[in-house]
């Protein structure tokens, strides 16, 4: 299919994002009324931020998973200019025409590619973003992306395989803290064994991009929802926008820090830990003076695996609060319109 054909089939379908750089107002489809964040943050306890090599890192962890299901780290080994890079291509791909960018739509039924973010189809109105996403080379959509540049094809590649490649290292170091602090270790979860190189995780990077937006106020940049994840490690650029919910309290901003990566429980996270560490409910917001960006990687069970309350979680004073389930039937069953994984689902 050429560039045209391309751009013909895809308009007005509401999988593609818009050309947000062509609007000046906010059109139907995409207004929200979204409740707004807590008036002062500054009356909030602060989000804990953990460094990785600090001897108490677990019962911090284990403190902020209890608490907030969230937390920034640092120190956490991930080379600052592969982060720097991986900013850099993500604003060249977005960059991007948006006749271009359709060229890498995903194509139906696939997780990979161009296109509106996983969660947009669950909601009535559209999303102020745009995203990409990949498991490991995104060379067949770098091809369709930058067709005459094969440097632009082989730089791109190689940051966003970089990337990948010490995200899954962190997160299987950030899997084992997060065991730990519920007083396990990977002898517990029968696909992971890091000491003799088994883990059998599944990785997915997901690329965000909330372009500025005339109206913020009216707009949505991300849906709430919880992450289909065991964990998800998020890099955002420096204008912030990430908030989460708290019971009680509201939405609340979750600053960018530079050099820290933000960690968030996901569902997998919360059906192993048998409700003790609950996913993250969260969303993400525009403005109307950055362009901004968000990477998240995301961290799965094998999709064949059914994932339940681990063992020795369990004892008549914790029954299991959820019943096995892989990750492949959790995401038919998920709604994200009532995100909480459910008892016996
Ligand atoms: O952009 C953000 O801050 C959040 C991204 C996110 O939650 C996601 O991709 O699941
Ligand atoms: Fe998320």
């Amino acid at each position: 299919m050429n560039y045209s054909t391309v751009s013909h089939s895809l308009k007005n379908n509401p999988m593609v994002p818009l050309d947000f750089k062509s609007l000046h107002t906010i059109p139907d489809s995409h207004e929200w009324n979204k409740s707004i964040v807590v008036d002062d943050p500054n009356t909030i306890e602060p989000i804990p931020i953990i460094d990785l090599t600090d001897p108490n890192a677990v019962s911090l962890i284990k403190q902020a998973c209890e608490k907030w299901g969230l937390m920034l780290i640092i120190n956490h080994g991930v080379p600052m200019n592969i982060v720097k890079e991986l900013e850099l291509q993500t604003y060249e791909l977005f960059s991007l025409p948006s006749e271009r960018k359709a060229c890498a739509h995903r194509s139906e039924g696939s997780l990979f590619g161009y296109g509106v973010h996983r969660v947009a189809p669950f909601f009535p109105k559209l999303l102020w973003s745009e995203g990409f996403t990949m498991l490991g080379s995104p060379l067949e959509h770098a091809a369709k992306l930058w067709p005459h540049q094969p440097d632009q094809q082989t730089n791109f590649c190689t940051v966003m395989e970089e990337y990948q490649k010490e995200m899954k290292k962190l997160s299987g170091k950030m899997m084992e803290l997060m065991l730990e602090s519920l007083g396990l270790d990977s002898d517990d979860v029968e696909w992971f064994k890091p000491k003799m190189g088994i883990d059998r995780a599944q990785c997915m990077l997901q690329l965000n991009s909330y372009p500025t937006c005339p109206d913020p106020d009216r707009a949505m940049g991300l849906a709430p929802h919880t992450d289909s994840s065991i964990l998800t490690i998020l890099h955002q650029s420096s204008s912030g926008g990430l908030q989460i919910h708290e019971d009680g309290i509201g939405w609340i901003p979750v600053n960018a820090v530079p050099g820290s990566l933000v960690v968030n429980v996901g569902d997998f996270m919360d059906i192993l830990s048998n409700g003790k560490y609950k996913s993250l409910y969260h969303r993400a917001v525009v403005n109307n003076t950055h362009h901004r960006i968000s990477v998240a990687f995301f961290y799965v069970p094998p999709s064949d695996v059914k994932n339940e309350p681990l063992k020795k979680l369990i004892d008549d004073d914790n029954p299991p609060i959820y019943s096995p389930v892989t990750w492949a039937e959790y995401l038919q069953k998920k709604s994200y319109l009532d995100v909480k994984p459910k008892q016996g689902t």
